[in-house]
């Protein structure tokens, strides 16, 4: 990482790390000062979205339905498969908790990202000691989008919103898989909301 001067904050973004099991450790040694940002959203919708990403490259991957299951009958959920396992947001948050403090760690709703932008930014800015300098002034709800873009608060400039890969249309999935790995999800999801404080309103 780049060392930061007098007024500067250095940021680096990768999103496999919450999830990496080295990186609390690594990112400890580093400096152990370092403040932590997760986006997270409900879980099952994550996992639809993780899986239409993959899909978008491999168009010949097996259902949904069939990576979610490790045995269909049984109604097994496959805890392997990353696009379940990651969602698993307790216990990622469980091995970073052995190193870092709670205070260290925001998790930005994902659902109100979009709904509340400016909101959720003050929470990042709050966070990180920043005066709040992204405000509603900065967003520009795109309706035919359904995502808020960026835009400058002053002047006509266009709008920038996300490119075609974010946003993508899901698949329509069995509402019975759903189901299940609604279920599935609820004690983690419990654990996550009593471990942040903060009910994300997932269940
Ligand atoms: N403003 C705005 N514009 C477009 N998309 C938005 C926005 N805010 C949040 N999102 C949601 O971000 C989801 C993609 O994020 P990813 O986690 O896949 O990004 S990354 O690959 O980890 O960088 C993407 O998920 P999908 O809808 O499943 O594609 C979006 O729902």
């Amino acid at each position: 990482m780049p060392k930061s001067s007098e007024g500067q904050l250095t940021m680096e973004k990768t999103p496999s790390y919450y999830v990496t099991k080295e990186v609390p450790a690594r990112i400890y040694t580093m400096s152990k000062d370092t403040k932590l940002i997760v986006v997270v959203r409900d879980p099952v919708t994550r996992a639809i979205s993780d899986y239409t990403q993959t899909r978008s490259k491999k168009p010949d991957i097996p259902s949904f339905e069939s990576l979610t299951f490790k045995n269909i009958s049984a109604g097994l959920i496959d805890t392997t498969w990353s696009a379940v396992q990651i969602g698993m947001y307790a216990k990622h948050l469980e091995r970073w908790l052995q190193f870092f403090p709670m205070e260290q760690l925001l998790f930005v709703s994902g659902e109100l990202l979009i709904s509340d932008p400016a909101g959720e930014m003050a929470r990042v800015q709050d966070f990180l000691g920043l005066r709040r300098v992204v405000t509603d002034k900065h967003f520009h709800f795109n309706p035919a989008k359904g995502f808020p873009c960026l835009k400058r608060p002053e002047g006509n400039s266009k709008p920038h919103c996300l490119g075609k890969t974010k946003g993508r249309t899901h698949p329509n999935i069995d509402p019975e898989v759903v189901q299940r790995l609604r279920d599935f999800y609820k004690p983690f999801n419990s654990k996550f909301y009593q471990m942040t404080g903060h009910d994300f309103g997932w269940d």
